[in-house]
């Protein structure tokens, strides 16, 4: 592991009623201890998971808009300030990884391709990734581009995944954290993913950040629900549609 803990610097903070401070589960921030190699972020959408990666991203002097510290492109700057008032403690301090943001990989891609040199396709699979389907170029970056020594911030990586290559991502991500010495700060609405074990999972639901148990976290609970009594979820779920 490397980034042990993130502070939020509160007495820096002008106020606390605009974004991104204004996000309950980032209001209620202090410090927040990373435990494990992997760290799934989870909660309701707009519970503030990006904000918090971006910001860490930023922080790590990767890409807003997704890639590595080297990489330098145009496209929309980051949305918040909030890397300037958090504090990462590192224990050893490393530069080397990547910020996978899945909305605007695609930009990254036009970015290799402008490069205009083959050799900028090494560590994406040899070709360009607009020559790969959207799930492919993902695995082609965790395959290649992803190994030792490094910290991955990915924004829902499932995106573009279907089950089965969630299966190999899960795999890919346990080994390269098991053995690679990698570590990851995963944001994800997938109970595939999540199911990776020695993971620690951390809710930004009920306007906080606290660790949650697996089988606790909704996306468990509703996928487990939904495939064990489809037809009652979806006869309760129409009905109160109807009403
Ligand atoms: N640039 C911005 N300016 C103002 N508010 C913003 C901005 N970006 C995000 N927000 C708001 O901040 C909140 C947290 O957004 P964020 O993208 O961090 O959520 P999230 O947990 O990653 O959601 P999702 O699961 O949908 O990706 C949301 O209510 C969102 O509308």
């Amino acid at each position: 592991m490397f980034l042990k803990k993130i502070t939020l610097l509160h007495e820096d903070i002008p106020s606390f009623s605009t974004y991104p401070f204004s996000i309950p589960s980032i209001r209620k921030l202090d410090e927040l201890n990373l435990e494990s190699n992997i760290t799934f972020l989870v909660g309701e959408n707009g519970s503030g998971k990006s904000t918090l990666l971006e910001a860490i991203a930023d922080k790590c002097g990767f890409h807003t808009a997704g890639g590595g510290r080297n990489n330098s492109y145009e496209v929309f700057a980051s949305g918040s300030s909030l890397s300037n008032y958090i504090r990462l403690s590192w224990l050893p301090k490393i530069t080397n990884g990547f910020f996978l943001r899945a909305e605007s990989f695609y930009h990254f891609a036009t970015y290799l391709d402008e490069m205009d040199d083959p050799r900028a396709y090494n560590s994406y699979g040899g070709k360009s990734l607009h020559e790969q389907s959207h799930g492919e170029s993902f695995l082609s970056l965790f395959l290649n581009r992803f190994n030792g020594d490094a910290i991955y911030l990915l924004d829902e990586p499932e995106a573009a995944l279907s089950p089965a290559r969630q299966l190999t991502f899960l795999k890919i991500l346990h080994d390269l954290a098991e053995e690679g010495n990698s570590q990851f700060i995963i944001a994800t609405h997938s109970p595939i993913l999540l199911g990776c074990p020695n993971a620690n999972i951390l809710s930004f639901d009920n306007g906080e950040i606290s660790k949650i148990a697996y089988e606790d976290t909704d996306h468990y609970q509703i996928t487990k629900y939904f495939l064990q009594h489809r037809e009652k979820f979806l006869a309760d779920l129409l009905r109160e549609d109807d009403e």
